[in-house]
């Protein structure tokens, strides 16, 4: 097969095991999208990240295509129902960083309950304020996992061993076959709720995070979003912010990103967004949840087994 890949800082490993397979990898990182287009007709496979979207022009361009690898986890980007239609497989890597995104939302949340960012902050600007900076102890809080998938089961595997008490809603599931997270509805979960954690995609879920969500919980909590920017309305994140409803968030990920620290000032954004960037009682992080050096590996391995196990053409001991 020819691959084309388009991501020069992924892990070597994919590619290396690819060629002694017998397969030919070709680098495509800098060129634009009317670029992609036209070498596109030649690949049976594409390596990609998010940087295109892989549409239904960009599919059809790929004449020959038989899969693409989604370095990494959502697949947003991606037409899967048109690519299911042409025949393409689509392969993504959540084995590769389930464990760093799980860990990355229990440290954005310690930061929220220790004010560690705001005490950081002080100390360095020559302040020494520790009453205003008293921390609350996750062992006493309850906290609620809005989708048991990967993301979602490896945080509340984490969280277990903090003594707190771990809640999850998935929309379908009832059974997790673990003991680390309390199946519950959506509604038990905004009732006894102190901190939620958002592992959902985005699909269906724009906005999900709005007003009316936010006032159907019974008590103030803390927000964490890892999963993608668009399932939170910001402007009704920060009302209740303002409102003393959420206590604080912490946000890896925000709807402006796409458009906004690719190609704009982010000063240049809206309010709601500002008021983030301003407030105390907000953690923000540059959507690098799912970014470690051992993902890295992590997503190359993964990738190439399920291509291998796909196509089944080859038999290697590089897996
Ligand atoms: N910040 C970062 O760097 C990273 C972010 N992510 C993001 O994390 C998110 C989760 O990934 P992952 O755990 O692999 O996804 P999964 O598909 O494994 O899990 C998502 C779960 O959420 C459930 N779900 C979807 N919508 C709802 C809803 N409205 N209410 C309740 N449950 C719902 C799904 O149910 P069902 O399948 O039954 O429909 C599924 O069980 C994705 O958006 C991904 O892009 C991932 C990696 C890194
Ligand atoms: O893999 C994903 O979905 C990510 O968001 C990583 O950047």
């Amino acid at each position: 097969m020819k691959v084309i890949f388009l991501d020069k800082d992924a892990h070597p490993f994919l590619r290396q095991a690819l060629e002694q397979d017998g397969h030919t990898v070709d680098l495509h990182c800098t060129c634009d999208r009317a670029r992609i287009l036209e070498l596109l007709p030649q690949y049976d496979g594409l390596m990609i990240r998010s940087r295109f979207d892989v549409d239904r022009e960009l599919l059809d361009a790929a004449r020959r295509l038989k899969f693409v690898a989604r370095w990494g986890v959502g697949t947003d980007h991606i037409d899967l129902d048109y690519a299911r239609k042409r025949g393409i497989r689509v392969f993504n890597s959540p084995e590769g960083s389930k464990h760093t995104v799980a860990e990355h939302t229990v440290g954005m949340l310690l930061m929220l309950l220790n004010h560690l960012g705001r005490a950081d902050r002080q100390v360095r600007q020559g302040k020494w304020v520790r009453r205003e900076n008293t921390g609350t102890e996750l062992q006493y809080l309850t906290v609620g996992i809005i989708g048991y998938g990967n993301m979602g089961q490896m945080t509340a595997r984490r969280l277990a061993g903090f003594g707190c008490k771990v809640i999850a809603h998935d929309r379908f599931r009832t059974d997790y076959g673990d003991d680390y997270a309390e199946a519950v509805s959506l509604e038990q979960l905004q009732q006894a709720a102190d901190v939620v954690s958002l592992h959902i995609f985005l699909e269906g879920n724009h906005n999900y995070v709005n007003a009316r969500w936010i006032n159907s919980f019974a008590k103030p909590f803390y927000l964490i979003n890892t999963a993608r920017g668009q399932v939170v309305h910001t402007a009704d994140l920060v009302a209740g912010i303002k409102a003393n409803k959420v206590l604080g968030a912490a946000l890896d990920v925000n709807e402006y990103e796409e458009q906004s620290f690719v190609k704009l000032n982010p000063d240049e954004l809206p309010e709601p967004y500002q008021y983030l960037r301003r407030s105390d009682r907000t953690v923000l992080t540059p959507h690098i949840a799912g970014w470690s050096v051992e993902a890295e590996e992590g997503h190359a391995r993964t990738l190439y087994r399920k291509i291998t196990e796909a196509f089944a053409q080859t038999t290697t001991n590089h897996a």
